[in-house]
């Protein structure tokens, strides 16, 4: 992976039109348009090679790619046409460092891939589908840019709250992107996210601008483990970020259904007033839980939302949610940490899966 670093890109491409041009019947698994698909392949090759050395890491994380690979269509034989492309691939890049024995390693690392993504595949087609199928129930345009949709899935949809999941338009068929559940399990089974038109973002944009009630939108499974850690009763300390609000409510209310009786301090960062747009929600969650504060922030420069929080505390026996763009979770890390929360009581979303789903 190191040998290929700087030339990234031209691998992956290369990798697809091995694929393609040896295999053209898996071109319909894959959109029209590739450029974010080529990120995914690499990332997901980064992060198996991060963790070689890690089993259990690397094991859950396979086989969460396995499962969320169920709604792409994807079969157990099409894993062997990948692997040749994908050596093919590797091996036109790396001419020096090329040989037998690098060869035999890739084999044996892809077959035992492959292998764990097929079995995790199989395992969970015995007991969920592949996606679901769900009608948008209600769309809310909170500003010129955000909405909240609320939709019906065809079957039970079992999540966790702080979990997120991937979602495909009709409009864009095979663009698959990720949005976190804004509120914990409810009764009626609805699901809502919270979505930001994204500037030449084709999902967002057709999901705030496009989509009515009524619509078909596909769901993938639900992923992520930014979720509630039951067995203690420490406080939570939560940041939200613009749209990162979402899950933090969720948050909010799995905490309300457990009853327990645990401090939640809110931090709700926006660049405006008026991009608040959640805020009377939140402000009614306060009113009936006194365990819960909420405070908005609004951008002042040179402070942001991470910065706010040294304003109160201590936190250091906090246990910290963050969620929100890719900067804010990155300098909320580093700001949680400085001010005594160890590495292990922090909690996001994978920054590198945020960054897709722009
Ligand atoms: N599970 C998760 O982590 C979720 C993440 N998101 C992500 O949240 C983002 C929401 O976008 P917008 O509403 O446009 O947010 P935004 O760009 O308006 O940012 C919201 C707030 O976050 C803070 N912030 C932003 N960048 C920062 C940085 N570099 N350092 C410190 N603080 C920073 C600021 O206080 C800002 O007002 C999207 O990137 C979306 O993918 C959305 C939902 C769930």
């Amino acid at each position: 992976m190191a040998g290929i670093a700087d030339v990234a890109d031209q691998v992956t491409s290369y990798f697809y039109a091995l694929l393609f041009v040896r295999h053209p019947h898996l071109r319909p698994l894959f959109p029209a348009a590739m450029d974010a698909q080529r990120d995914r392949l690499l990332k997901a090759l980064l992060t198996a090679a991060e963790h070689i050395d890690n089993t259990p890491v690397l094991v859950d994380y396979l086989q969460n790619l396995g499962r969320g690979h169920r709604k792409y269509g994807t079969r157990p034989e099409h894993y062997p046409a990948v692997g040749e492309c994908l050596i093919g691939a590797l091996s036109k890049y790396t001419p020096g460092a090329w040989d037998a024995e690098t060869e035999a390693a890739w084999v044996r690392t892809y077959t035992k891939i492959s292998q764990v993504m097929i079995d995790a595949a199989a395992a969970d087609e015995l007991r969920a589908p592949a996606w679901w199928f769900a009608e948008i129930v209600s769309h809310d345009l909170r500003t010129r840019d955000v909405a909240v949709v609320t939709v019906r899935p065809d079957q039970p949809y079992p999540f966790v709250a702080g979990q997120y999941t991937s979602v495909e338009t009709p409009w864009w068929p095979r663009i698959w992107r990720h949005y976190s559940f804004a509120s914990a399990p409810r009764s009626d089974g609805l699901l809502s996210f919270h979505v930001k038109a994204l500037p030449a973002g084709w999902v967002s944009g057709a999901l705030v601008h496009r989509a009515r009630p009524g619509d078909i939108i596909r769901l993938g499974p639900p992923t992520g483990s930014m979720t509630v850690d039951h067995t203690t009763d420490r406080g939570l300390l939560c940041l939200g970020g613009g749209t990162g609000i979402a899950p933090i409510k969720a948050l909010v209310e799995d905490v309300a259904e457990h009853g327990a009786q645990r401090s939640v301090d809110v931090f709700y960062g926006a660049r405006t007033d008026h991009d608040l747009y959640d805020l009377d929600t939140m402000l009614r969650l306060q009113q009936s839980h006194p365990w819960l504060s909420v405070r908005a922030i609004v951008d002042r420069q040179p402070r942001r939302l991470p910065d706010a929080i040294r304003e109160y505390g201590p936190w250091h026996e906090y246990d910290a949610y963050l969620s929100g763009p890719p900067g804010m979770i990155r300098s909320g890390v580093d700001t949680l940490r400085s001010i005594g929360i160890p590495s292990e009581r922090i909690r996001h979303d994978s920054v590198e899966e945020l960054v897709l789903a722009q």
